[in-house]
């Protein structure tokens, strides 16, 4: 097993390190970064979610926040799951999001790791046993891709961005693999992340 990104098979043209050429179409660099992401050889992602873990916990013993909101991985996003245990050791309630209605703010429920989980209308998987409960103040929030000024691009729901425009506005930790990085402009309702965290730190 090993980290070293030579062994990732990226389409022509979006190799580690070297992000994409701008493009004003978002739907295509959309299908270019999954594309990307599903490439990616399963020890090398193994890899880099172990080393994505133990930035994200050195980042969660600092912070000491009570609840945080993490996700539950969709479309080959990094797995977070093997520190979920330790991080609620620490003493952290986590939340997943949940899309109650399209055009909305997430809603976010209590989770535990191992709980029963069910399928939303999306496919999504959240608690069968739904505890809402209001906006957690940090947020892990996945990124499909993010360029160098933290902005990030999703599915294209804008359920986080609708999310993050109310106050008080949660800390904010993009993740994502550090080959998704990209070049692309942000549109006016877009909001920065605070900081994005790959397996590079
Ligand atoms: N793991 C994880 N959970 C998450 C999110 C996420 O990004 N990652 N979400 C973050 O928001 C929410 C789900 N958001 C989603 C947004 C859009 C689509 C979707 O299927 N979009 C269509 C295109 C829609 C359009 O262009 O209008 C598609 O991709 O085909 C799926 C999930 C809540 N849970
Ligand atoms: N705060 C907002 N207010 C109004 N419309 C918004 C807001 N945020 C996003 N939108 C709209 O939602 C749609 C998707 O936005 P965007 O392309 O930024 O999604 P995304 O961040 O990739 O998706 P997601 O957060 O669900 O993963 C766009 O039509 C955008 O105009």
């Amino acid at each position: 097993m090993t980290s070293d990104p030579r062994i990732t098979r990226l389409p022509a043209g979006l190799q580690p390190g070297t992000p994409p050429a701008a493009t004003p179409d978002k739907a295509a660099l959309r299908r270019q970064l999954l594309a990307a992401r599903r490439s990616l050889d399963p020890a090398t992602r193994a890899a880099w979610d172990r080393a994505l873990g133990e930035h994200v916990l050195a980042w969660w013993r600092d912070v000491n926040r009570p609840a945080l909101g993490v996700y539950w991985p969709l479309r080959d996003e990094p797995d977070l799951h093997h520190v979920f245990g330790e991080m609620t050791a620490l003493g952290g309630q986590l939340l997943l999001p949940v899309v109650l209605e399209r055009d909305a703010p997430l809603a976010f429920a209590e989770w535990q790791p191992g709980e029963a989980m069910v399928k939303d209308a999306m496919g999504i998987a959240i608690p069968a046993a739904l505890r809402l409960q209001p906006t957690p103040p940090a947020l892990l929030v996945p990124c499909l891709g993010y360029n160098a000024q933290g902005y990030r691009l999703g599915y294209g729901g804008g359920f986080y961005d609708r999310t993050l425009e109310h106050a008080p506005r949660p800390a904010t930790i993009g993740i994502a693999y550090s080959c998704l990085a990209a070049d692309f402009d942000s549109d006016g309702h877009d909001v920065a992340l605070d900081r994005i965290i790959t397996e590079a730190g």
